[in-house]
Order: structure tokens, then sequence, then C-alpha cells
């Protein structure tokens, strides 16, 4: 599968040849460190296009079939979907193997595979904290792990060496790894990504459905609009399943930005100069210091 200087993965399998799938396929042939590389799905078209595009050498739409031979198993679908992908890859998967994932939340995937693991195959956590708003084969890029991070969440259940072979694939593709426990990993992302996604899709559906005016206002969008929802034109099913899979971390920071939201309100409503202008500074000090 690798040596000790070089890294390379004889055969992988992606389940799920979208955006997060077919990066990972592309970015790994593109570095030359993988052989042969076979796309699962359930969609022909997709499956099909993944093969012209060159993401993929060959498609299933068979499960099972599909990971027989694979060296790591990259699954890459919704994340509601992936413990009972993960069930039933698992007895599929030749002993040595290693099976991984690029889910946007990991608690409930780790509790819900761990108990299937029968000490044969390896089972890594991770995410890759990189995307876009577009899915699909035809999204795919091999650039989009650059320079981003992947978080990697394994437990006492993980051997040390399938993390180190992940850490090698991901930085392989250039993200820098970092290891963290899986509770740590949900509340961050639900303040960091599952917030502000939750936030866009309620402003646009909040603006959208003003129908005060006979026109759509939606068309008088300037560059703010648009920046601040681009998120909100996301995949909806992989967000239904990202809130439902993350709701207690979720609900925690939708309250605290309610919570928020009511304090600027009062303000507005007090005609607090003062108050509004230490808190939009305050805002714009903390962005500004991200970029
Ligand atoms: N889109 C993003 O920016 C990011 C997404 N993720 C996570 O990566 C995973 C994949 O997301 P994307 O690549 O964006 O989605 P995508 O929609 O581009 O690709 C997912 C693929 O999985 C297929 N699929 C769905 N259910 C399936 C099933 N039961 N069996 C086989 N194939 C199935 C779909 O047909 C599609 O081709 C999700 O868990 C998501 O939370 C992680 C980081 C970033
Ligand atoms: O499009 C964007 O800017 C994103 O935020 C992409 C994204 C979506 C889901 C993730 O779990 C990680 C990254």
């Amino acid at each position: 599968m690798s040596t000790q200087d070089r890294f390379f993965i004889d055969r992988l399998a992606i389940v799920g040849v979208g955006l997060i799938g077919g990066s990972l396929a592309l970015a790994l042939k593109e570095a030359g460190c993988v052989g042969e590389v076979t796309g699962i799905g359930r969609g022909l078209p997709n499956l099909n296009l993944a093969l012209e595009l060159g993401v993929v050498d060959k498609i299933t739409r068979e499960l099972e079939e599909g990971v027989q031979q694979a060296d790591v198993v990259f699954l890459a679908t919704p994340v509601m979907t992936i413990p009972d992908l993960a069930r039933r890859v698992l007895p599929a998967m030749k002993p040595g193997a290693i099976l991984t994932d690029g889910g946007s939340v990991k608690g409930e995937i780790v509790e819900r595979i761990e108990p299937y693991l029968s000490g044969e195959v390896a089972f890594v956590p991770g995410h890759p904290i990189a995307g876009t708003e577009k899915s699909g084969a035809a999204a795919a890029f091999p650039t989009l792990y650059r320079d981003r991070r992947c978080i990697l969440t394994p437990t006492e259940r993980t051997p040390a060496a399938a993390t180190a072979l992940i850490r090698r694939m991901w930085e392989t593709v250039g993200s820098e790894v970092v290891v963290m426990d899986v509770d740590k990993h949900d509340r961050i992302l639900a303040a960091i990504s599952h917030l502000p996604h939750m936030i866009a899709y309620t402003l646009v559906n909040a603006v959208g459905s003003y129908d005060h005016f006979e026109e759509n206002i939606l068309e008088y969008s300037a560059g703010g609009f648009r920046d601040f929802t681009r998120i909100a034109s996301s995949d909806p099913a992989m967000w239904r399943d990202i809130a439902l899979s993350n709701r207690q971390a979720l609900l925690e920071m939708l309250e605290r930005y309610e919570n928020f939201l009511g304090e600027l309100k009062r303000d507005i409503a007090a005609a607090d100069g003062q108050k509004l202008f230490e808190f939009f500074l305050n805002s714009k000090t903390l962005r500004d210091a991200i970029l």
C-alpha cells in the first residue's frame, strides 16, 4: 500500500463520486500516488460522467463488489447514509484495508460504525475542511484540498498505523492534518460551518419571501448579499443531514446567535449608536484578523 518514503495507494474505492470523493481521487491521481480508482454510486449518469472526466478508472453500482479489492475505501456520501454504507462495506473489505470517510459531522458516524468493526478493517473518521456550494462529479477539482485543513477524529478503536496512513493521504493532496476528539470536532464545526450555513439559508428565505412589492427584490442584490449567501446554494439533502446529525451542538450555537441578534435588535430599537459602533468594530477586528 505504501513504502517508507513514497506514499502510494494501489487500489482506492470512492463511494459517492461527488465534489469531495471526486476531488480526492483527482488530487491523488495528479500527485501520482494512486493506482486504480473505482467509483461506486447509485446513479449511472454521475458515474459515467466521473469516468468520462477521468475522475475514476472504473465504475460500479455494486457496493460490496466495488470495495473488495480496495486498500482504502473513502465514503463521501451525505452524512446520514455513511453508517449504513459502512455496515455493508466492512464485511466485504479485505483484511488490513482501511475504511475512512469525509462526512461533515463525526459523532453519529463514529457511534454508529464502531460497533460493526471486527478488527480486520480499520476505520479512520475524517473531515476535509474544504469545499464549495457545488455538487456531483462535475464539481470535483484536483486542488480543492491544497492549503486546507483536514480533521481526523480517531478513537481508541483506531489503530495508530491506519491514522498515520490516512494522515499521509491528506498531506499528499496538500492539507494540514489536525487530530482531535469527536465531540470537539462537532462543536467547532457547529460554530464555524454549520451555523453560518443555517444563517445563510435563513437570510435568503427571509428576504426572498418578502413580497410587499410586485417585483422580486432579490434582483436588487449587490455584492454583499451575494458574498454572504453563496453557501445557501449548497445541496439541501447534504445540509438536512448535517443539521440532523449535529443537532445538539447546532441548537446551542443557534441559541447563542439568537442572543446576539436580540442584543442587536435592542440596541437598534434604543438608537444606541455607541453600542452599535462597538458591536460592529468588534466584529470587524475579529474578521480582519483571519484574513
Ligand atoms: N460539499 C462540501 O463542501 C463538503 C462536504 N463534505 C461532506 O462530504 C460528503 C459528500 O459531500 P459532497 O461531495 O459535497 O456531495 P455530492 O453530492 O457532490 O456527492 C455525493 C455523492 O454521493 C452519492 N450518493 C448519495 N447517497 C448515496 C448512497 N446511499 N450510496 C452511494 N452513493 C450515494 C450522490 O449521488 C453523489 O454523487 C458529505 O458527507 C458532506 O457532508 C465535507 C466537506 C466539505
Ligand atoms: O462552501 C464553503 O465555503 C464551505 O463552507 C464548504 C464546506 C461545507 C461543508 C463542510 O463540512 C466543510 C466545508
